[in-house]
């Protein structure tokens, strides 16, 4: 039975402390399948690389999210200045006291604060990390629960993190635009057809920061769980430490992402998956931990205001076929993915229009939860 998260986060598990993996950390099944390295380029492992600056950009982007549901993504423009300041403060944050860390624990439901990210309420072992979400958009606000006293490292942090925000929201058009060019939409598509328009103009972003300590066992701990993001896409910003791993099939087996100084990973999430009548499909990923070093990472987090619908566009439905998704709203699908979470389904099967489930069961699942 899993244990509910505001329990967990009610006791600071201190991973410096940490001789060995305790039973409470210790994953089963967390080799079954073999780990390939993903940086050997030419081999048909190696994780496709996308230089979103370059001519034939959106090309490389389509194929890259109809084979992997992910690439790493250069030629973007951001700083790489930037992302070292962003990384050497995160790594202070996630070094703070754990009293001040936390002040700023998520309570149950709340979509902001510290602790173990959410998908961790659906399992009963606990991961090797800490984690940190907060908008962007309140950022002020958010982390004075971390720096009550919003001194220097609080306005640092602040002041950075919008800077790195201001640059990755406008990437993030950029590459929401070859994603749709990509589905065959002309430029004036794009601008012209409402549905369209409105994904560029009103998209959100959430903000989630992780910290994988090192680890005494890392073969017995897990950083965090296999799982395909919510929402549209997401940018990754990993430190130098490896620790990504994308699942492949055929045969199946776990692909480490190279760390490549200056690029973002771009995982397609499930939302985009619908939007694209699964033909950008999401990615099925997890982090994992090693026994020398701290991994740091960062999650940029892409998709709908909350009340908007998203269902497969017109132009990726096929000729003469119907569209292969129903329309869910962002909290409707998280509800959903909670039912498969707990039944063991697949959350986009249960919003395909060919399961045998009710139309509005979405809906319904978002009441209860
Ligand atoms: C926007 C979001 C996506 C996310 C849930 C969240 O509200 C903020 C944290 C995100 C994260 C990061 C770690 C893995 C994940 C599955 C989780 O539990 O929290 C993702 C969520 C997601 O993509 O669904
Ligand atoms: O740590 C990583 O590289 C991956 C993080 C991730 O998948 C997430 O935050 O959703
Ligand atoms: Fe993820």
């Amino acid at each position: 039975m899993p244990t509910p998260s505001h329990l967990k986060s009610s006791l600071y598990f201190d991973f410096r402390a940490a001789r060995r993996v305790p039973e409470t950390h210790a994953w089963a099944g967390l080799h079954e399948h073999p780990v390939v390295d993903g940086g050997e380029e030419g081999t048909e492992d190696a994780v496709p690389v996308v230089d979103v600056g370059a001519a034939g950009a959106a090309a490389r982007v389509a194929r890259a999210a109809e084979t992997w549901g992910a690439f790493l993504m250069t030629g973007h423009g951001v700083p790489e200045t930037l992302l070292a300041r962003v990384e050497e403060r995160i790594a202070r944050m996630f070094a703070l006291p754990a009293a001040q860390k936390m002040r700023a624990v998520r309570a149950p439901g709340e979509a902001c604060g510290y602790g173990s990210p959410p998908i961790s309420s659906f399992f009963s072992k606990c991961m090797w990390s800490e984690g940190y979400t907060f908008s962007p958009v309140s950022l002020r606000s958010d982390l004075r629960r971390l720096w009550p006293k919003t001194g220097h490292d609080y306005r640092l942090f602040c002041d950075v993190m919008e800077e790195f925000h201001k640059e990755v929201r406008k990437l993030a058009d950029r590459l929401l635009e070859l994603f749709l060019r990509a589905l065959g939409l002309t430029g004036e598509q794009i601008a012209g057809v409402e549905a369209e328009r409105k994904i560029g103009e009103t998209m959100t972003a959430t903000m989630h920061l992780n910290w994988y300590p090192r680890c005494p066992d890392p073969q017995r701990a897990l950083g965090l769980i296999a799982h395909t993001d919510s929402g549209f896409f997401t940018f990754v910003l990993q430190s130098l430490v490896p620790g990504l791993q994308l699942f492949r099939r055929g045969p199946d087996r776990w692909v480490t992402v190279p760390a490549v100084p200056g690029a973002f990973v771009v995982n397609v999430g499930d939302l985009f998956h619908i939007l694209t009548n699964g033909r950008f499909h999401s990615v099925y990923h997890r982090a994992v931990v090693n026994r020398d070093r701290d991994r740091i990472s960062l999650g940029y987090f892409l998709g709908p205001p909350p009340h908007v619908k998203v269902a497969p566009l017109p132009e990726a439905v096929p000729h003469g076929r119907s569209p292969a998704y129903r329309a869910v709203t962002w909290p409707e699908y998280m509800a959903v993915r909670k039912k498969a979470f707990t039944t063991g389904g697949s959350a986009l099967n249960m919003v395909s229009t060919d399961a045998a489930i009710e139309p509005d069961d979405a809906a319904a699942a978002a009441a209860d939860a």
